[in-house]
């Protein structure tokens, strides 16, 4: 940890409570704590001393009421001294104004209202940020083990990669938007790498697949005895991600009642496993995705907007792969190269026409159609340049029939029986693997398997 006690402090916030708060709470913690109610003292302050970090409100009642004073008197601070660590106070819905000051060079943000325990780690990070960046090295944000490569060169995805390095080393809830196959998880394990919690768990829980009578035992854990089958103690996910990031996939699909004890876990920090009476303290980045469109959800009261608050400080949305241009023919030869060495051939080239057929399919799977399609296509193909033909795609393009039940008329074997089964399934959710695995009864991994195994 970097040498808090030493640290000299500015904050600068035109609510009289918040800087009396910030006082209390900095004053044992560090050397010095300035605070100041009029921004327009800021370029005085700065030249009569020199400061650690500065805390800076992004939402100043001006008369001007742009709702930018924060960013203004963001770039005056820089300006001084571009290398002020500056932490900006934000309030709950400012997602882009406060990636943008990220952008800007801001070191990090807090939301209002904070928590004094999150508030302080985050000054903590800054200070060391501050203190690595002085010697002369990386941050260790930058430099533990990122191996998660995220491939792509359209515009689309630069803005996603960009958002991903600037949110990465802070606290932030990220809430990642996309369809299935877009690269959810990807981004969430590179937030994860890239970040001050990197040698720490990644946990990552698929939350269509959980019921509601799992829901508690399998995110809060709990102790011998709870329940029949509880022959000893077990930690929830919760407790397991401890120090880390926990990974909160599909979260759209979650009922009601799951959505309401989220919420409780996320306001109080603190999980109580089934059986016991003793909270256990949470201290997780929280990351959520979902293929939902969850804001439409909200709006019909069905999912809750004060949960969508909790956790979408920051947005992340990844494009579906059809309007990512140029990216097709970087994933479909990355995946090549991946799979040809995993069957023992020579890396294939792909003919001309076939990068036609690529570029103009809709890829409704996104990457991970794009993975399996070349994956299959090197299996199959005859010599080592892909043809259009080693390219069959699958039944999601299909138009949507009506969800009759599939009786077939004459004999079947089994085996095709579950194929088309699956294929009307997938047909009648528009290809949404996790209503398609609800509805088969189906974990989502083994609805994955299937589908390979019948070559969907
Ligand atoms: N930009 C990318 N570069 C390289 N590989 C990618 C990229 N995007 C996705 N992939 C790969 O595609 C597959 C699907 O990605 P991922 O599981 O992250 O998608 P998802 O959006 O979480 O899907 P779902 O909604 O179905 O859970 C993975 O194997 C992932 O590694």
């Amino acid at each position: 940890m970097a040498s808090v006690k030493n640290a000299r402090v500015l904050v600068v916030d035109d609510e009289a409570d918040v800087l009396f708060a910030l006082k209390m709470l900095l004053k044992t913690e560090v050397k010095e704590v300035v605070t100041e109610k009029n921004p327009d003292l800021l370029p005085g302050l700065l030249e009569r001393h020199k400061f650690d970090v500065i805390f800076l409100d992004m939402n100043f009642k001006s008369a001007l009421n742009t709702g930018n004073e924060g960013l203004f008197w963001l770039r005056q601070i820089l300006e001084k001294d571009k290398e002020a660590s500056v932490i900006l106070i934000t309030a709950y819905g400012d997602v882009e104004l406060a990636v943008k000051s990220l952008k800007e060079g801001a070191a990090d943000f807090i939301v209002k209202p904070w928590r004094n325990e999150k508030l302080l780690e985050t000054l903590h990070q800054t200070l060391e940020k501050r203190q690595q960046k002085a010697k002369g090295g990386t941050t260790t944000a930058s430099v533990k083990n990122t191996h998660t490569t995220i491939l792509g060169e359209s515009e689309a995805i630069k803005e996603v990669l960009y958002k991903i390095e600037k949110i990465a080393p802070t606290e932030a809830n990220v809430l990642i938007l996309g369809e299935n196959g877009t690269g959810k998880e990807l981004v969430a394990q590179a937030l994860h790498e890239r970040s001050f919690r990197a040698g720490k768990p990644f946990v990552s829980v698929d939350m269509g697949a959980l019921t509601d009578s799992l829901f508690e035992s399998e995110l809060f854990g709990y102790k011998k005895g709870a329940f029949t089958d509880a022959r000893e103690d077990r930690p929830g996910r919760f407790e397991s991600a401890s120090g880390g990031t926990l990974f909160l996939d599909e979260i759209g699909n979650i009922s009601p009642a799951m959505q309401a004890k989220l919420l409780t876990v996320l306001q109080n920090r603190q999980v109580t496993p089934l059986g016991s009476n003793t909270p256990i303290p949470v201290d997780i980045r929280l990351i959520s995705a979902t293929n939902e469109p969850i804001y439409e959800l909200a709006a019909r009261n069905q999912f809750r907007k004060d949960l969508i608050y909790r956790i979408n400080t920051v947005e992340i949305t990844l494009p579906p792969l059809r309007q990512r241009h140029g990216d097709v023919e970087l994933l479909a030869r990355h995946f090549a190269a991946i799979y040809a060495r995993k069957n023992h051939k020579p890396v294939p080239t792909f003919a001309p026409e076939t990068l036609q057929k690529l570029n103009r399919h809709n890829w409704p799977g996104n990457v991970r159609e794009l993975q399996h399609a070349v994956e299959r296509a090197i299996i199959l193909a005859e010599g080592n340049v892909l043809q259009p033909q080693d390219f069959s795609f699958s039944a999601m393009e299909v138009a949507p029939a009506p969800a009759a039940a599939f009786v077939p008329d004459t004999p079947m074997p089994l085996r095709e029986i579950e194929r088309e089964t699956i294929i009307r399934v997938l047909e009648k959710n528009k290809g949404n693997i996790s209503r398609t695995a609800k509805e088969l009864g189906l974990t989502r991994t083994a609805l994955y398997r299937r589908l390979n195994k019948h070559d969907i």
